[in-house]
């Protein structure tokens, strides 16, 4: 390849100047085609025939791997249908320090080890399928506001044992890509600095894929290339002006202020991806307006109903054939003007079913609540009546004399370039919208049965609705996307047992969180202890606890049996691509046995937390470090295994830049949540 070529291939064509939201030209020389990078983490953006999927915040919520997996597999075949060769997509920054922030529902929530999971899982389903997977935002990019001017300036051990943890997942599964962030980390812009990309990210994570920037988070041509970064994109900023690489890269080549072994090396690991992904050969021609959905809605609908978490209920559901129904809310029904009428999601109007920005996909079909609920109702011979609005006026009469009242009610959050009814990108507050409280204060004063159905970006304060003795069930269906009435039905209805658990935890006040988006440059003063981390340290009751979530059955937990072959010290062995090799050696094994002991099918997720022996530093009292999903017929057992890798039982010693497996009693907890622990056990390690 000639220096022209290599420039071609790491330098975008500029913004709006190809098929695709980031394109590279072809280079005729050695047969590479003109590169197709597309949004997003939900599937193919700005498909026509393509398949919206759930947001990873739903696939976090099922806590299950198959369908992570699967949900990975299908977006990837749809994007190579498409002719997309890069995916950008899973989301594991942000990872979710802050509750309200405006993309968490991108990504899979703020717990590390969960997110690394759901990160592995979905790269690999990717890849399998033949697409370029890009892990983004790397790293610190966990608010909207002045993300593209703040510095997240954060501790050495708060970024290898939280933020950085779920990318090193992610390379482990042999991500091609990563894409470098809008922020700047320490003080350093994310896509220009060493540390980072270099450092942490090629030399201690071993990851031999590219980095490309996020869109015009590029800021000088030199310190870019010097710094890490492979590829920019889009290639010129949004009014086309601007252009730090192409021509720019050229000279500087040229005068050697980067060399010309840095060139060779992006345009090597570019080249590598392309061929890990098999993309050399036969790959079809970029057409984004495919018709590729096959039956992923499949995916989608299990996903949306696995998700589901039932966080109370006094024993009014599942529904059994209603005499009458009445379903309130705007919530219930498709947008009005049509499911795709807001650019990129870019409006809370209507039945929600993924949040606005980059990451969203067209629906090709959007199933409102209430669609699927009259469905079901007149096969039932159920009586619904339907009160699409928000205003209090007439809710007493559309609620009063039903059997049960359904309402529904949003929070909506999304990327900062787009401001929805006064909210751009982070949520200014945790409360419903719409009025939401008292909306269902006055379906909850008409009638004594008010089931109520939070579709949400993140956590929402639910005491002034839990405070309702009308209140007898509250639904948290999260993000559904195309399949939300299917979904719930579902659920309501009892074809099949709620098995969610929250990915995060939901406050009884905001403010319990301990962090919310501030203005300029965040110390990140929390450290370690966000979301249950931090509510587990200052003791703090939460509303619902991070793993919490009901079913219609209910499951015992027995026989746990520990066995390892841990030893202290630190990790050894050569660098493979997600860190030193032993560090993804599996040390321990804990199992326990579940029961169904309830009247219905059902699936648990049985969660095991560690807590560091004390000779370690400071750790938070608990950290999720496996789980597993059980279906289980009434009365059955079965088995959940944790394999617990090193890396699982160490701490990241910053003295000796080293992950370090402590010496003395680790705590085993397992258990249906982070508070509901069910056994416990030790793994004692000399
Ligand atoms: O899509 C690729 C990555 O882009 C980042 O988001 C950008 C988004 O894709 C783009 O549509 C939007 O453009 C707007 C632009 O910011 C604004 O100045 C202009 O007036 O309107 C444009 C919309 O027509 O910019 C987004 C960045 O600000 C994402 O961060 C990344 O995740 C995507 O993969």
């Amino acid at each position: 390849m000639s220096q022209n070529d290599k420039i071609s291939m790491v330098t975008g064509v500029g913004w709006n100047k190809g098929p695709c939201v980031g394109n590279t030209a072809a280079i005729s020389s050695v047969n590479y085609p003109e590169l197709c990078l597309q949004d997003g983490p939900l599937g193919v953006r700005y498909g026509t025939g393509t398949t919206a999927f759930t947001p990873g915040i739903q696939a976090a919520s099922t806590w299950d791997t198959d369908l992570m997996r699967q949900r990975g597999a299908y977006m990837g075949a749809e994007a190579k249908g498409c002719g997309v060769h890069v995916l950008l997509g899973p989301v594991g920054g942000p990872l979710g320090k802050h509750a309200a922030g405006g993309r968490n529902w991108e990504g899979f929530g703020p717990d590390p080890y969960l997110t690394g999971i759901a990160m592995a899982e979905t790269v690999e389903g990717m890849q399998s399928s033949g697409v370029q997977a890009c892990a983004k935002h790397f790293i610190g990019n966990e608010q909207e506001l002045d993300r593209e001017t703040m510095s997240s300036n954060m501790d050495d051990r708060t970024m290898h044992e939280l933020y950085l943890w779920p990318f090193a997942d992610a390379v482990h599964a042999n991500v091609a890509s990563v894409m470098c962030s809008y922020n700047k980390l320490n003080s350093t812009w994310a896509c220009e600095n060493d540390k980072l990309m270099d450092g942490l990210l090629k030399q201690e994570l071993g990851f031999q894929g590219y980095v490309m920037s996020d869109w015009n988070a590029q800021h000088t041509t030199n310190g870019a290339a010097n710094g890490g970064m492979d590829m920019t994109m889009p290639g010129s900023d949004y009014s086309g002006k601007t252009i730090l690489w192409g021509p720019q890269l050229n000279s500087a080549v040229n005068n050697g202020q980067v060399s010309k072994a840095r060139l060779d090396d992006m345009a090597k690991r570019i080249l590598a991806a392309w061929y890990l992904a098999g993309q050399n050969s036969g790959y079809p021609g970029i057409n984004i307006k495919a018709n590729v959905q096959g039956n992923h809605k499949e995916n989608v609908r299990a996903v949306a109903r696995d998700g589901i978490v039932l966080l109370k209920n006094s024993g009014i559901l599942p529904l059994k054939k209603p005499g009458k129904l009445a379903v309130i809310g705007s919530a219930a029904v498709a947008n009005p003007q049509g499911a795709n009428a807001c650019t990129d999601r870019g409006c809370n109007t209507g039945a929600l079913g993924m949040g606005w920005g980059s990451g969203t996909a067209n629906y090709p079909y959007f199933t409102a609540p209430y669609d699927a609920l009259k469905t079901r109702a007149q096969s039932d011979g159920t009586t619904i009546s339907l009160a699409s609005s928000d205003s209090t006026g007439g809710v007493s009469s559309a609620a009063s004399g039903a059997d049960a009242a359904l309402v529904f009610i949003t929070a909506d959050s999304g990327e900062g370039y787009i401001t929805v009814e006064g909210v751009a990108g982070d949520r200014n507050n945790l409360d419903p919208w719409h009025s939401g409280n008292q909306l269902v204060q006055a379906v909850a004063g008409a009638n004594k049965n008010t089931i109520v159905v939070v579709h949400s970006v993140g956590p929402v304060i639910l005491e002034t609705i839990l405070a309702l003795p009308g209140v007898q069930a509250v639904v948290w269906a999260g993000l559904p996307s195309q399949e939300s009435g299917n979904a719930l039905v579902d659920i309501l209805y009892g074809a099949t047992a709620p098995s969610g658990k929250l990915p995060y935890t939901i406050a009884k006040a905001p403010g319990d969180y301990g962090t919310s988006p501030t203005r300029g440059d965040d110390s990140y003063p929390e450290g370690l202890f966000i979301d249950y981390r931090h509510f587990d340290k200052a003791g703090i009751a939460p509303r619902y606890e991070f793993g919490f979530g009901l079913s219609y059955t209910n499951f015992t937990y027995a026989s746990i049996s520990v066995a390892s072959t841990a030893t202290s010290g630190p990790a050894t062995g050569s660098v493979v691509p997600g860190g030193r090799q032993d560090l993804f050696d599996t040390v321990a094994t804990v199992t326990c046995a579940v029961t169904n002991a309830g009247g219905v099918a059902g699936a648990e997720v049985p969660q095991l937390y560690i807590s560091l022996p004390s000779s370690a530093p400071s750790a938070p009292p608990k950290q999720l470090r496996g789980f597993a999903k059980l279906s289980l017929a009434p009365g059955a057992s079965g088995t959940a295994t944790f394999n617990l890798r090193r890396k699982d039982l160490s701490y990241w010693d910053v003295r000796t830049q080293n992950w370090i497996v402590p010496s003395g009693s680790f705590g085993v907890s397992v258990g249906a949540s982070s508070r509901d622990i069910r056994l416990t056990g030790t793994i004692t390690v000399s």
